[in-house]
């Protein structure tokens, strides 16, 4: 059964558990003591593919969730674009539909009820009369220095950047406006705009949020985090040995807790969504070593058996993998149910384009002997139109 979560103190702890910064509480402490139902937003930039990162905010939305918070989820497309052109437009609305299908069943597996989730896409009311007006009115007040400065540790900052990085920041504050909330939530890494959001909104009349910031976690996989490892990152959707290849290979020396990807990822993830089905707990099983199942409820034991060395990464590491196969089951179920949700995740993240050795080897595949060189993959080698590359490709997963 779902932890008891119906008096106004545990309602308030549970919105405030784990985060690093809670600024202006005073205004969701109001709402929640009259018993009523905080509303908070939390924007992604739709571009990268969701990874189990993004575990951390998503377990964190499932408190705001289970203690009666009204949570809207921004698919930020038009940001995603803004953002130094980190993808093309089209690109960016695909990778919001693939969001849109990973957050609802991701909030969904962690058991708690999406009855008060919205996702709302940017595109869809960034672009009216009223809302373009305000960023008008915004951009004639803002100092270029000043929404440089907010967006400093968010936007690409490069030597030509282009103009639309200045507007980013302006939006995102807008944002909190026209999602009428009460607070924003999102990582430390957004406090430089969060601050611009509590003096800019009052200069167009706009009352001030409150802000509600996670730390910044240490990825699981240990160690400096690139895009062009796959091994680096745990796509949510990597099948259960995969998952546990990759957790093998994390790097987490041993008796170290700073700074540690596996202790943050029981921290901040495992720990807190066994406590949304119930009891906070993490088990380890010693089996191997003939020794009795070490059982946790809280993080600062496991920290202190960790320093200890009575718990080693090679111990937990397969009681992360259960867990995090767990929670990634119900996600990837769906997924294998769900047609549209696998096209849009073709179009979205096409797979990388063959390389050029393997097609000269299975030049035979092409129907009419012919040239396979000359006719291989055209469309492919096209990296500006990845949508309609992927048609031939194969299935993403
Ligand atoms: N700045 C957020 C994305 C975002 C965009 C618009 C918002 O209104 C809120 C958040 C990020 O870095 O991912």
């Amino acid at each position: 059964m779902a932890a008891d979560n119906s008096n106004a103190e545990q309602r308030f702890a549970l919105i405030k558990e784990n985060l690093a910064e809670f600024l202006n509480e005073e205004i969701i402490k109001k709402v929640v003591d009259e018993g009523g139902h905080p509303k908070i937003y939390w924007g992604t930039a739709t571009t990268g593919r969701p990874h189990c990162g993004y575990l951390v905010p998503a377990i964190k939305m499932a408190q705001f969730l289970a203690a009666g918070c009204e949570l809207t989820v921004l698919l930020a497309d038009i940001h995603g674009f803004l953002d130094n052109l980190k993808a093309p437009l089209e690109l960016v609305m695909h990778r919001a539909e693939f969001y849109r299908y990973t957050i609802s069943t991701l909030l969904g597996a962690v058991g708690v009820s999406t009855e008060k989730l919205k996702i709302v896409l940017g595109s869809s009311y960034q672009k009216s009369a009223e809302y373009v007006m305000d960023v008008y009115k915004m951009a004639s007040i803002i100092s270029e220095h000043d929404a440089k400065k907010a967006g400093a540790e968010i936007v690409k900052q490069t030597d030509n950047a282009p103009l639309s990085g200045l507007l980013y920041p302006i939006l995102q504050v807008l944002d909190e406006q026209y999602l009428d909330v009460d607070a924003q939530f999102g990582g430390v890494d957004q406090r430089k705009l969060f601050i611009a959001a509590k003096e800019w909104l009052p200069k167009l009349g706009y009352k001030e949020r409150a802000h509600l910031m996670n730390p910044m976690v240490p990825g699981l996989h240990g160690g400096k985090m690139s895009s062009s490892d796959p091994d680096s990152k745990i796509d949510l959707l990597d099948s259960p040995e995969t998952v546990a290849k990759k957790i093998k290979k994390a790097h987490a020396a041993p008796q170290v807790t700073e700074d540690n990807g596996l202790l943050a990822f029981i921290e901040y993830v495992l720990l807190p969504a066994s406590g949304l089905r119930g009891k906070k707990e993490f088990k380890v099983e010693r089996e191997r070593d003939g020794l009795e199942t070490l059982v946790y409820e809280d993080i600062e034991k496991i920290r202190e058996d960790y320093k200890n060395d009575i718990l080693t990464p090679q111990l937990i590491k397969p009681a992360i993998t259960r867990d995090l196969n767990a929670l990634l089951a119900p996600i990837q179920e769906a997924f294998k149910n769900n047609k549209e949700w696998q096209e849009i995740a073709e179009k979205a993240y096409p797979p990388p384009p063959k390389k050029e050795k393997k097609v000269k080897n299975k030049g035979t595949r092409y129907p009419g002997g012919g040239k396979p060189e000359e006719k291989a993959l055209p469309m492919r080698t096209n990296g500006d139109a990845p949508a309609e590359a992927t048609e031939a490709a194969p299935s993403a997963q």
